[in-house]
């Protein structure tokens, strides 16, 4: 009954991998190696211009996106190599636009920007760094721009180059928006799959495959750290009689009141879950025979002071319940086993009664 750190949306999704989606470092290592023969390319060709700084610049660019991911390759650290190459690519793009590279040209690679940025980060990431991206767009295109830069571009070029790279980056960002939504959708199939596999419908307890994985799992704890625990196996009395006189439904509903009395009475580390028709397991971790007892008695007693309605009036039950501790060097069915023969004493003894080993006295 442990409660998970809360997670936004966004970081659950980046932690949720679609099958055949390319892996986030994988894309941008593919980008990477893209991009550095690219960017040597342009270097070389600008040589020719007998311009001194860009060639350097676009060659450290290169370096510096494929120290990027050697560094990814040897530390396997994700978010470094994402916010490395965010950092990198944005610098790239604001010299390669404020600078007019290749004549100016080089300003149409911007619209490479939206797709990456949106599809490596989060949602809320795109947004800024897009926003951010297109306002220094407007900025350079600005009579301040003028004054700063003076770059090289025509007026209309700079209003197309508005319009379109605007057109894309919405278009950018609803595509991404929709991305998400279904796979959160999917996630949330995911998590209700999952859910669905370790409960029990009628009541919402574990079932019996998580009762055994839990049970498992206290068992190495066990065997590793020496750390006792007990089992209770739960009996409803008589309940044939209550479907038989009252219907199902009513016993349906004992059914769920046990489970609420279980969950009041129970620790938050102990394992409560639905075994079987009108059985119930709770796992008690560090919990001694005597201490077993006394919550066997006490969710006894909780439950026969509980009453359901019926068209004949309320009507109560009783619970008889066997208790069993860990022994040396026994296993989970022999444990099991034990608790099954307690509950049968418990049942034979004339029920409402909880049993331990031999040893240990009904209530
Ligand atoms: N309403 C309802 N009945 C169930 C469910 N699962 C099992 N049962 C019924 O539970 C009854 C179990 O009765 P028995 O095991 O014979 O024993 P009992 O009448 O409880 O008698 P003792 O156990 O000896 O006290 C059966 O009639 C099953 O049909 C369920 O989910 N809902």
């Amino acid at each position: 009954m442990s409660t998970a750190a809360r997670k936004t949306p966004d970081t659950e999704l980046s932690q949720f991998r679609v099958k055949g989606e390319i892996p986030v470092p994988v894309l941008i290592n593919w980008l990477t190696m893209v991009a550095v023969p690219l960017l040597c390319f342009f270097a070389w060709r600008s040589s020719f211009r007998e311009d001194p700084v860009v060639p350097p610049l676009l060659v450290g660019f290169a370096v510096l996106l494929a120290v990027n991911s050697i560094v990814y390759w040897v530390s396997g650290h994700r978010t470094l190599q994402r916010r490395g190459f965010i950092t990198i690519i944005t610098v790239l793009f604001t010299y390669l636009a404020v600078h007019a590279v290749e004549d100016g040209s080089a300003i149409i690679w911007l619209f490479a920007y939206p797709p990456i940025i949106f599809y490596i980060s989060e949602s809320r990431i795109g947004v800024i760094a897009c926003g951010g991206g297109f306002a220094a767009v407007i900025l350079l295109f600005s009579p301040l721009g003028d004054l700063l830069f003076s770059p090289p571009y025509s007026t209309s070029f700079r209003l197309t180059m508005i319009a379109v790279l605007g057109f894309e980056m919405v278009t950018c960002y609803i595509l991404d928006q929709s991305r998400r939504r279904s796979k959160l959708g999917l996630l949330k199939l995911a998590a209700e799959f999952e859910y669905a596999a370790k409960h029990d419908a009628l009541t919402g307890l574990a079932n019996r495959r998580e009762a055994l994985e839990q049970l498992e799992a206290e068992y190495q704890r066990y065997l590793r750290h020496d750390r006792t625990f007990s089992v209770l196996l739960l009996d409803i009395d008589l309940f044939k009689s209550v479907n038989d006189n009252h219907g199902h439904h009513i016993g349906d509903e004992l059914i769920v009141q046990v489970a609420n009395t279980l969950r009041e009475e129970c620790r938050r580390v102990d394992t409560v879950a639905r075994w079987g028709g009108e059985e119930y397991l709770v796992v008690l971790p560090e919990t001694g025979p005597a201490d077993a007892l006394n919550s066997a008695n006490r969710i006894r007693e909780a439950f026969a002071r509980k009453t359901v309605a019926t068209e004949q009036g309320p009507i109560q039950a009783t619970l008889s319940v066997g208790v069993a501790s860990i022994r040396r060097a026994e296993s989970i069915d022999r444990l099991l086993q034990r608790c099954d023969e307690a509950l049968y004493r418990a049942k034979s003894r004339g029920r409402n009664r909880a049993c331990g080993d031999e040893e240990t006295v009904a209530a």
